[in-house]
């Protein structure tokens, strides 16, 4: 899987997308009249509130009016004006987003009929997935691989609970991704995960119980997801809080998504999937129009070179997977994400 592909080639197309389904009006005519605000960081959203970190203080912020409707999530760069001072009770204002490198977007539920962005400019998707207790989910796994591509993050799979079960399955599923994946169990050292994490925005994403909060607590002692306070937002037993939290480490940021159950994939073309799989895209113009690559999809170009013996047949089985996992055909695997 080639792992640069994303970010830059789909910005526009996604920025433009950030503007109209916000409804808010491009920001470029938010003309930048605040010549002393100072630039800062979301680490947290919690009802109409933003936490931000301006010049290393934690400082609450409201929308400033002149914003509208466009919404401010996690991992923004925001440009923050008033009481920078982070001292109780004060209450600064956030002026002006700045453009997203990246956007990841959760699936509207029964409870938000919309698709909504939940993180901003993260550059990294670690998907925790427990070897057993939880049984794995690769169909989930395969939805957060398609998200991650789609946003322009690269995905790195964490397989969590080794003492209880063998990676070996998972591994050889995803290796013709070339998925960089982590083991880990409970006396593992987590050296290999925190070097992967050092100087990134990672965005964490597991089904419950999966050993995600244990994760975050032995990369990040003592934070139970109550860093610099934000306890009001990430509080345990508010799971269906679908706030994320950004979290420091090692030069970068862990934001941990409690709460979200999938990711937008409806909008997602399969062209977009199939460029993840140069060898497989090289063959694509040759198939019939609007052709969904499946084993029994007439005339297919992909299909016929497997048959012919030219193309890898786990390639060509994950790239299916994953199409499919786009279409939503993933009903039979519990809904058991938090
Ligand atoms: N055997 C074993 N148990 C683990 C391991 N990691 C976590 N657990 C246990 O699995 C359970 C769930 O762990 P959590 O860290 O709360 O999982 P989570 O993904 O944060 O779950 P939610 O908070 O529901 O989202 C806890 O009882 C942990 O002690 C592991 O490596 N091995
Ligand atoms: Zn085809």
């Amino acid at each position: 899987m080639s792992r640069t592909r994303g970010g830059g080639r789909h910005m526009d197309e996604r920025d433009v997308r950030v503007r109209a389904r916000g409804g808010s009006k491009p920001r470029t005519r938010n003309r930048p009249k605040h010549s002393d605000a100072e630039e800062g960081l979301v680490t947290a959203v919690d009802r109409g509130r933003y936490r931000c970190l301006v010049a290393g203080v934690p400082v609450v912020a409201m929308k400033a009016r002149e914003l509208g409707r466009g919404s401010i999530v996690v991992g923004d760069r925001v440009d923050v004006v008033g009481d920078l001072s982070g001292k109780p009770d004060t209450l600064a204002r956030v002026v002006r987003v700045k453009d997203r490198h990246s956007v990841l977007r959760r699936t509207a539920d029964d409870t938000d009929p919309v698709e909504r962005i939940i993180v901003a400019n993260a550059d990294q998707l670690a998907i925790v997935c427990a070897l057993a207790d939880p049984e794995p989910q690769p169909r989930f796994v395969d939805r957060c691989l398609v998200a991650a591509y789609d946003a322009g993050l690269e995905p790195l799979l964490c397989l969590t609970k080794a003492d209880l079960g063998d990676p070996g399955p998972m591994v050889r599923l995803y290796e013709p991704l070339g998925l960089p994946y982590v083991v880990l169990g409970p006396d593992s050292d987590p050296t290999e995960l925190s070097e992967r994490l050092a100087g990134r925005t990672t965005v964490l994403v597991g089904s419950s119980g999966v050993g995600k909060s244990t994760l975050v607590n032995r990369l990040i002692p003592g934070t139970d997801r109550a860093v610099g306070g934000v306890n009001t937002v990430t509080g345990r037993g508010r799971h269906t809080s679908t706030s994320a939290v950004a979290l420091a480490f090692e030069g970068g940021w862990l934001i941990d998504t409690p709460g979200v159950r999938s990711f937008g994939l409806a909008h997602i073309a399969p062209e977009e999937i199939v460029a993840g799989f140069p060898e497989i895209a090289e063959l694509t113009p040759d198939c019939p129009e609007g052709c969904a690559h499946r084993p029994d999809s007439p005339g297919c170009a992909v299909h016929a070179a497997l048959a012919a013996g030219t193309l890898d047949a786990d390639r060509v089985s994950s790239l299916v997977r994953l199409l499919s996992s786009r279409e939503g055909e993933d009903e039979e695997e519990p809904p058991a994400l938090s």
